[in-house]
Formats: structure tokens, sequence, C-alpha cells
């Protein structure tokens, strides 16, 4: 049964007292959630050590970083390493964030890297892809995210495949208030599973979580959780907020297996 999540990506966002009183609430709030459903908290770097600390008594709380460099260690001042995420606990990285592409130039070579090194050092990835808005009016979404797959995942082996989730979050949704709809994100993510099904097989192409992100809130979290190839969502802006972040785990609660 393929795992369902719900993550929260807090960007840089928070102070530590901000950041605390967001741990809080969350770890006060009673979660009903299935032995396949987990929540992925992914802080700022500072806070990682505090929230992993924090969360230790709550065993559906999962602690990500948002990015991680290509190599091991060395002389690469500001950087931070995989194999120091994992040494503190961490379990899962978030790789090829559209901010990161955009804002940092992460090329599809470099992703990649970060792929391998983060498995190497035993992290889980949550890669992202999605499409811009001109590549979308212009209908291209399909081949544009199927290139994102192919340069920095389909190099991998079908084991190392099984430790990637992957997160589908169209640019265009990314902190707009537009939300992709059910059917979009449902076409999107049952072409990411198609694609996977062609490389490896259909085996693994239904075991792969593939999750959404753009916009996604209490309101609408429902309502996109229903799809069958939605297997969870990555959360921005609502991630920040207690009760927004609480209610869309409980949205993922009662979805039901699809696997
Ligand atoms: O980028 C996102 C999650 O990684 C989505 O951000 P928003 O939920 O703020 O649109």
């Amino acid at each position: 049964m393929r795992k369902q999540i719900v993550a929260g990506n807090w960007k840089m966002h928070g102070t530590l007292d901000e950041v605390r009183l967001l741990a809080d609430q969350l770890h006060a709030a009673a979660f009903h959630l299935q032995h396949h459903q987990e929540i992925v908290i992914c802080p700022p770097f500072v806070y990682l050590m505090l929230l992993r600390e924090r969360f230790l008594d709550r065993k559906e709380f999962h602690i990500g970083a948002q990015n991680c460099y290509t190599e091991p260690s060395g002389a690469f001042t500001g950087e931070i390493a995989a194999p120091m995420l994992s040494s503190i606990g961490v379990e899962y990285v978030i790789i090829g964030h559209s901010e990161r592409r955009q804002y940092f130039h992460e090329t599809h070579d470099m992703l990649a890297k970060k792929i391998n090194i983060a498995l190497q050092s035993g992290l889980k990835p949550i890669f992202c892809c999605g499409e811009p808005l001109d590549i979308r009016r212009q209908q291209a979404q399909n081949a544009y995210v199927e290139k994102q797959l192919q340069e920095s995942l389909f190099h991998l082996s079908e084991e190392q495949l099984r430790q990637i989730v992957i997160a589908y979050e169209p640019v265009w949704a990314i902190g707009t208030g537009v939300n992709a709809t059910a059917q979009q994100a449902q076409d999107m993510h049952a072409f990411i599973r198609n694609l996977i099904a062609n490389r490896y097989h259909a085996g693994i192409a239904d075991d792969i979580t593939i999750l959404y992100g753009g916009s996604v809130k209490a309101s609408n979290a429902a309502e996109l959780f229903a799809c069958p190839d939605v297997d969870g969502g990555l959360v921005g802006g609502a991630s920040l907020k207690a009760e927004e972040f609480i209610r869309i785990v409980e949205s993922l609660a009662v979805k039901q297996s699809n696997h």
C-alpha cells in the first residue's frame, strides 16, 4: 500500500518564537491517521534539530529539510550536506523545488546529483516537478514534466526510485491562491505514474507516492486528495497556520487507500 503524506514546506518563514508556537500547536493536535499516512514538517535548517526533538514522541510526524548540497562534505561555505541531515535524524529532503530552480538556478543535472547524495545518505527525497504558466498555456505541461523526471530521476535503479516521493507543483499554482483543479492534478499524477510504469514497470508505478502542491488549503484539500492518483499534498503558506494545516491533515486522514 503506498504511503500518503501531508508535508508542510515552511520555506523561509518563522523566528524561533514563532516556530516554537507553531510546533506546540501541532504537537497538541490529535490526528487519526491510518498506518500508511504521515505528516512531514520541513522547516528552515536552523530549526530541524529543535523540531526533531519536539516531535520524537509523536510517531506520525517526520522531519524533512528543504534542500541539500550536491557534495557529501568539503569547502562549500554556507551549504548543508545530506549526511549532516541524516545524522541529526532528518528523514526527508525536498529536492528541485521550483523556487530553487528559479532563484538559485538549479539544473536537471545538479538535481540528479542531489538526489544521488540524498539517497546515499539514507534520506528520502521529495522531488518536485511542475510547469510554469506559459508552458501550461501552450498545453505543453506533459512534455515539460516528463523531461524533469527523465533528467533527474530516471537514472535511478528501481530500488532507489522506491525511496522517492514525487511532488507535482505547477509553478502557476504556488503561492498564488489558484490551485490546480482536481482534474488537472489527477491528469498529471496519472501521467507521471504512467511514465514510471513505462520506464520501470506498473508495480513500482503503483507504489510511488505522488503529492500535489500549489495553494493547497483546508477548503480544497479534501477535493484534491480524493483523486485516485493524488497521495496527499506538499503545502506551503497554509502549513504556517496550525489550524489550517491540521484541517488539511484531517482531509487526508479520511482518504481511502488507493492501492
Ligand atoms: O511551494 C509549495 C510547497 O512546496 C506550495 O506553496 P503554497 O501552498 O504556498 O502555494
